[in-house]
């Protein structure tokens, strides 16, 4: 392979990792054996003589920063100046507006207002209205995305509420992404046992392939949280459609780095969280997407009082409302809801399709200052380099990927580790910007370099 970096293409790098199993063992986001970072900790700030082109690069990546219309929202964003934030595909950072806003909810809507606010404050209708906010985010008119509990959660509502849909009893497998985060695997595999179905695991490339006339649904991520590799959200869609089952869709790690199209390409339920690229804040409620179509015969498996009807009533029976609400379940929880709602004013005036142009030229970009200062062979990427197949990741491997990361953790480049080899490294065109990307991988080479040193390897 003449390229520095050998690429697998997202795809598995046969060295004998199964997915699940290697996905059942995974850490918190930033690996906990890794020490978190000072976060006054420096990057080094000018480029090292010692790798090569590092002066052009750097040049490269001012001109690129100085010609970023997005460059200016990073000011809207509680960042150090000397870290190199790169784990915004696992928690988004904090808008720097949030705190003075939370600080009105608490002490004014809670402490002065009390009961009063569920009305007065709009707390009521916050899930659909929040809703209302994420769903340009991922190409849904209004009226069709509710935000409130965990994407597990929600992931759970959507796949049994398709197999509802579905109806048709002779419809008894659920077809699920085979490489997909855990949790889906988890829930979809409760579902299937709970809705009598077999479930069908199956890499998202080969689901048109498996989905016929025995599938009620099928539930797929939108990028691999693992490689960041982009699957085809249109024409998975539309083989899962034509075969008359249900698309599901997990947008964790699209949405807010991509045009999504939920309503373009015909989807037709799709879960997401909020604390990634929408940078909503730890733990910050995810969102169900149910197409206006399938709303009135959406049977949803939590039913709660906050979709019923006539909440208010009390009555012993159930009776769904009308609408998106009708995935809501409990008492939403309100202030990490607000302190979202706050957080998506960082949008406003921007546009998902300038905010791809720019991750795509970022990891681009990332990739060649890789190659142009890692020598050849240390890393293998796992990120497609086609643009219509990657996310806005970048996954290195190396096997000693978990000291690699600790010490750009150390040094102030903060991205995370997939066990057991993965160095993940996210970019949020938000406020990630080109000379981020340069000195990350000008510390990457260095690392790599010390390790060897310390290791008596030479390359
Ligand atoms: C693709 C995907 N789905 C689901 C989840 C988990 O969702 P939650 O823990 O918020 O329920 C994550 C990340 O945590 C994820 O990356
Ligand atoms: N949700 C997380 C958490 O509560 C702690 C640590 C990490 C996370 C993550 O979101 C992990 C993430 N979904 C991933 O892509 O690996």
């Amino acid at each position: 392979m003449s390229d520095v970096l050998q690429n697998t293409g997202g795809r598995d790098t046969g060295s004998g990792r199964g997915a699940r199993s290697t996905e059942r063992t995974q850490e918190t986001g930033t690996a906990r054996s890794v020490p978190v970072p000072a976060a006054e900790a420096p990057v080094v700030g000018t480029p090292a003589p010692e790798s090569p082109g590092a002066e052009s690069l750097a040049a490269r990546a001012a001109a690129l920063d100085a010609a970023d219309p997005l460059a200016k929202r990073r000011d809207l964003f509680a960042l150090d100046d000397g870290v190199v934030y790169l784990d915004g595909n696992s928690l988004g950072a904090l808008p720097r507006h949030v705190p003075a806003r939370m600080a009105h909810v608490v002490s004014h809507e809670w402490g002065r207002m009390r009961i009063r606010s569920w009305d007065e404050s709009g707390w009521w209708t916050a899930p659909e209205r929040i809703g209302d906010r994420v769903a340009p985010l991922v190409g849904a008119a209004p009226g069709q995305v509710v935000v409130g509990d965990s994407t597990s959660v929600n992931v759970f509502k959507a796949l049994v509420g398709a197999v509802r849909l579905a109806g048709d009893d002779s419809r008894d497998e659920i077809v699920v992404d085979a490489t997909t985060f855990p949790t889906d695997g988890y829930i979809a595999e409760s579902a299937a046992r709970m809705t009598g179905r077999r479930l069908v695991p199956v890499a998202p490339g080969d689901v048109p392939a498996a989905v016929g006339p025995r599938t009620a649904a099928a539930l797929v991520n939108h990028v691999d949280y693992r490689t960041g590799r982009l699957h085809d959200l249109p024409g998975i869609t539309a083989a899962v459609r034509d075969a008359g089952a249900l698309a599901v869709w997990d947008l964790c790690h699209s949405a807010g780095a991509l045009p999504v199209d939920l309503d373009a390409n015909g989807v037709d339920l799709a879960v997401g969280c909020t604390y990634k690229y929408l940078n909503g804040g730890p733990g910050a409620p995810a969102y169900l997407y149910v197409a206006e179509r399938h709303q009135a015969r959406f049977d949803s498996p939590l039913p709660g009082w906050n979709s019923h009807a006539d909440p208010f009533a009390m009555a012993p029976g159930y009776a769904a409302v009308d609408g998106a609400r009708r995935g809501r379940v409990g008492t939403p929880d309100i202030l990490s809801m607000l302190a979202l709602e706050a957080a998506l004013d960082v949008w406003d005036g921007v546009s998902v399709h300038e905010v791809r142009a720019k991750s795509l030229a970022l990891t681009d970009f990332f990739l060649e200052c890789v190659r142009a200062y890692v020598p050849e062979g240390r890393l293998t990427s796992l990120t497609p380099t086609a643009h219509a197949e990657r996310g806005s990741q970048v996954a290195l491997s190396c096997a000693d990927a978990p000291a690699v990361m600790a010490r750009l953790i150390e040094r102030g480049v903060v991205g995370d580790l997939r066990r057991p080899d993965v160095l993940r490294f996210g970019f949020t065109p938000l406020y990630v910007g080109f000379a981020d990307a340069e000195r990350a991988a000008r510390v990457l080479a260095e690392v790599c370099a010390e390790a060897d040193a310390e290791a008596g390897v030479e390359r």
